[in-house]
C-alpha cells in the first residue's frame, strides 16, 4: 500500500518538531498538523514566556539590592502591557524560525484539529491524509478542580496574558507552575497567596528544595497556606473569595491562579478509531520505544505518563524518529532527568532525592549538605543556598544533587551528565573549582 506521507506527526510542539526534523533529515516524507501556533506550549505558553517574565522580575528584585552596591535610589516603573509585547515579539521571532526550519527541511505543515478516521488515515477539517507511521504529539493542557466558582480562576494559559497586572493574587497549587508564578508576581508587587493541599511545596523535588524555596519565598513575604484544599470560589462585591479547608477560612483575591496538574489532550482525536489504548489517566500508553498498543502509531511528550518536561519530549522525539527511520535503536533513560524551578531561589535537583535514595538503597545511603551565604550578596537578608549531595555505600557512588540558590538549574545541568556516568563523591572532591562561583562549593561537601 502506498501512503501520502512515511511519517505524520499530531502536534509541533517540542516532542512532535523534534520528531518530524530528525525524520526528515533520515529522507522520511513528513507532515506536521498544528491547531494552534507552532511550538507548542513551551514557545507560546510555557517555558519561553515564563522565563522571560523571571527575567524580568530579576530587575525589580535586583533594584531593591542596588542601594547597598553603591547605586543611588532611583525611582522605575514597569510597564507590564509594554513587556507583554515584546514578549510576544520574541515569540513570533521563533516561530518564524521553526517555520524556515520546517521549509528547509521539507516537511508540510498543514493547519488544523487532527483527528484519526483509522489506524494510517487522519482528518483534518474534512480532508484526508494517510501515513505508513503516525507520531501523536499532542501535549496536555491545565487541570481545574471540580469546585463551585472554579470558572472565576485563570489557568497559566491566560496568565501570559493578562491585561495588567494583579493586585492580590491568589495561586491554587504550590507546583513548578504556581512556584514560579507566586515568586515573578510577587517580585512586581503583588500580593500573593499561595494554596496547596501538601505540608510542603513542589511535591517531587528532595526535602530540603521544597522547605529552602519555600523558606525563601515566605520571606519575600509571599504567604503558604499548606495541607489545605479550596472548596469553593465566591464572587462577592467585585472581589473573589476562596473558602478553604474544613475551617471555610475566607481568602481574598481579585486574581486567582489554578495550577494544580496537567492533563493529556486524548479526547476528540479519534484514538478509539485507530484502536490507541489509554492508560487510567488518559495518557497514551506506550511502550520503552514510544510505541503505543498500534504497531505503526507512537506516542511521545506531555501526553504520555513521562515527566512533563520539554526536553524530555525532545528527547522522545529525536529517540522515536532515530528507532524508526535512522535504523538506530535507541530507549531513553529516565534515571537522571534534571529540572528545576525558575522561582527566586531558584530550586533544582537531578537523580535521587534522599528519600527515594533511602526507598531503594536503605541504611547505605548518606547524604552532604551545606546551607551558606553566597558571595554575591552583600545584605544581610538575602538568600541562603543550599547544596546536597545524595550518595551510596562505601565507594559513594553519587545519586542525586540538589540545590537552592542562585543559578541552581545551571549548576545542576553540568553536574547531571557527571552523575550519570557514575561519579562518586571523590570525584568530586579532586575535582578543581572555579573561584568564586556558587557552583564550586559542590566540589567541598563535608
Ligand atoms: C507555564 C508552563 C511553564 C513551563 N515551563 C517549563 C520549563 O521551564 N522547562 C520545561 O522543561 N518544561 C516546562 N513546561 C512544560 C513544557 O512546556 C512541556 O513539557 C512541553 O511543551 C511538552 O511538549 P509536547 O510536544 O509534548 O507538547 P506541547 O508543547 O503541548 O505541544 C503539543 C501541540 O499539539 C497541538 N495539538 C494538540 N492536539 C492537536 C490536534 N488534535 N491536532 C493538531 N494539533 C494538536 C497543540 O496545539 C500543541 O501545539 C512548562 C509548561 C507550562 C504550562
Ligand atoms: N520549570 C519547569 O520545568 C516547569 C515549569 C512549569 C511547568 N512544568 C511542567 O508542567 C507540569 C504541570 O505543572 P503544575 O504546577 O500545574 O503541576 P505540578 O504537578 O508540578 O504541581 C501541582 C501542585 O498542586 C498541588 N495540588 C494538587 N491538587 C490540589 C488542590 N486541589 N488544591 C491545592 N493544591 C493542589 C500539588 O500538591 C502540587 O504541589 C509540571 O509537572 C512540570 O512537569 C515544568
Amino acid at each position: 500500500m502506498t501512503f501520502d506521507y512515511d511519517l505524520f506527526v499530531i502536534g509541533a510542539g517540542p516532542g512532535g518538531l523534534a520528531a518530524a526534523k530528525k525524520a526528515a533529515s533520515y529522507g522520511a516524507r513528513v507532515a506536521i498538523a498544528e491547531k494552534e501556533a507552532i511550538g507548542g506550549t513551551c514557545v507560546n505558553r510555557g517555558c519561553v514566556p515564563k522565563k522571560l517574565i523571571v527575567q524580568a522580575a530579576d530587575f525589580a528584585l535586583k533594584n531593591q539590592i542596588a542601594l547597598s552596591y553603591g547605586w543611588s535610589d532611583c525611582k522605575t516603573y514597569f510597564d507590564w502591557t509594554k513587556f507583554i509585547k515584546s514578549v510576544d515579539k520574541h515569540i513570533d521571532s521563533i516561530q518564524d524560525s521553526y517555520l524556515k526550519q520546517l521549509q528547509e527541511a521539507g516537511i508540510e505543515l498543514i493547519r488544523g484539529h487532527a483527528s484519526f478516521t483509522d489506524a494510517h488515515t487522519i482528518d483534518i477539517d474534512g480532508r484526508k491524509y494517510t501515513a505508513d507511521k503516525i507520531l501523536i504529539a499532542v501535549g496536555g493542557y491545565a487541570v481545574k478542580p471540580k469546585i463551585s466558582g472554579i470558572e472565576y480562576a485563570l489557568t497559566s494559559r491566560e496568565m501570559f496574558h493578562l491585561p495588567y497586572l494583579p493586585k492580590r493574587l491568589v495561586i491554587i497549587g504550590g507546583g513548578y507552575i504556581g512556584v514560579e508564578f507566586a515568586s515573578m508576581m510577587n517580585a512586581f508587587g503583588c500580593e500573593v497567596t499561595v494554596i496547596d493541599k501538601d505540608e510542603t511545596i513542589l511535591s517531587g523535588f528532595d526535602i530540603d528544595i521544597r522547605r529552602g524555596v519555600q523558606q525563601g519565598l515566605s520571606k519575600r513575604g509571599i504567604r503558604f497556606i499548606n495541607n489545605s484544599m479550596v472548596k469553593e470560589i465566591k464572587y462577592l462585591e467585585e472581589r473573589l473569595l476562596l473558602i478553604v479547608g474544613e475551617s471555610r477560612k475566607t481568602v481574598p483575591a481579585d486574581t486567582i491562579l489554578v495550577a494544580v496538574g496537567r492533563a493529556p489532550n486524548t479526547k476528540n482525536l479519534g484514538l478509539e478509531k485507530a484502536g490507541v489504548e489509554l492508560e487510567q489517566k488518559g495518557t497514551i500508553k506506550i511502550d520503552e520505544y514510544n510505541r503505543t498498543t498500534v504497531e505503526n502509531i507512537f506516542a511521545v511528550g506531555d501526553c504520555t505518563s513521562s515527566p512533563q518536561l520539554t526536553p524530555v519530549a525532545k528527547a522522545q522525539g529525536n529517540a522515536f524518529a532515530n528507532t524508526i527511520f535512522g535504523k538506530k535503536e535507541q530507549k531513553i533513560n529516565y534515571d537522571e532527568v534534571p529540572s528545576a524551578v525558575f522561582s527566586r531561589p531558584e530550586g533544582s535537583g537531578v537523580g535521587l532525592t534522599e528519600a527515594k535514595a533511602r526507598e531503594k538503597f536503605g541504611d547505605s545511603v548518606k547524604f552532604y549538605r551545606h546551607h551558606f551565604q553566597p558571595l554575591s550578596s552583600l545584605t544581610n537578608e538575602s538568600e541562603q543556598a543550599t547544596m546536597k549531595l545524595i550518595v551510596e555505600g562505601d565507594s559513594e557512588r553519587v545519586l542525586g544533587a540538589h540545590m537552592v540558590g542562585e543559578n541552581a538549574a545551571d549548576i545542576i545541568q553540568s553536574l547531571a551528565v557527571a552523575i550519570r556516568k557514575g561519579i562518586t563523591k571523590e570525584d568530586l572532591d579532586e575535582s578543581i573549582g572555579i573561584h568564586p562561583t556558587v557552583g564550586e562549593e559542590f566540589l567541598d561537601l563535608s
